[in-house]
């Protein structure tokens, strides 16, 4: 009997967008069904399906749910292991990029800059970008953070480029003149279809987020 995957997710979420990327490395077909968050909707699968965080994404494969993003890669990685390998086997490599990856879930957040103003905003945008550079550091000059091919920490930094032009609008600066580098990168990744099919584009991100910030007050 074939596997049944269904994926929790929101066509915004920069944690989803992680999910679906795996997904779309690996070719694997799955049903997404997207949540309604925006009206605070939460379905009564996702209830059930994590109802420690009640969060999105949720990965349910043959009926077992995955929580947390960077948990849900890992499994996907590990039970669709055929193709495209997104850890390194190195247990050395593959703690780096777990490393990694963790720092980018620590220091890189959109909330920070799009939910605060004035010097609240001015800081996290100083946050954010000196956490990118120290990205850039760890790209150096190879193509993908996995190396010759798409990666974990790939993976778990890709989503925040669908965002970055709002945030430039939001915060006034530019992640090409900050990072270079790391905008060709971003570049580089969205060639590959299985990233272009799985993060939304970033002006379209802008015109759904901008008009809600504004809505709230703190454009
Ligand atoms: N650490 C979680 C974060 C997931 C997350 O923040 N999901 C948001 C959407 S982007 C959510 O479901 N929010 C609903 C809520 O906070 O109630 C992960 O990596 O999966």
């Amino acid at each position: 009997m074939a596997d049944s995957v269904v994926l929790l997710d929101l066509w915004v979420s920069l944690y989803a967008m992680r999910a679906r990327i795996a997904l779309a490395e690996k070719g694997i077909k799955y049903e997404a069904k997207e949540e309604n968050l925006v009206n605070k909707e939460k379905s009564s699968l996702l209830l059930e399906m994590n109802p420690v965080h009640k969060m999105i994404p949720v990965l349910i494969h043959n009926g077992n749910p995955i929580c947390e993003s960077l948990n849900i890669v890992e499994y996907i990685d590990e039970v669709w292991n055929h193709k495209s390998p997104l850890l390194p086997s190195d247990p050395y490599q593959r703690s780096q990029a777990r490393f990694w990856a963790d720092y980018v879930d620590k220091k890189i957040s959109a909330k920070s800059i799009w939910k605060n103003k004035g010097e609240e905003r001015e800081k996290a945008k100083s946050e954010f970008i000196e956490a990118l550079k120290i990205l850039e550091g760890v790209l150096g000059d190879k193509p993908f953070f996995g190396g010759d091919t798409l990666g974990f920490l790939d993976v778990a930094l890709l989503p925040f480029t669908s965002w970055f032009y709002a945030l430039e609008i939001v915060a006034k600066f530019s992640v090409e003149t900050e990072t270079p580098k790391l905008n060709e990168w971003a570049k580089r990744c969205r060639e590959k279809e299985s990233v272009s099919n799985s993060i939304p584009d970033p002006q379209k991100v802008s015109d759904f987020i901008l008009p809600l910030i504004q809505k709230m007050g703190l454009a």
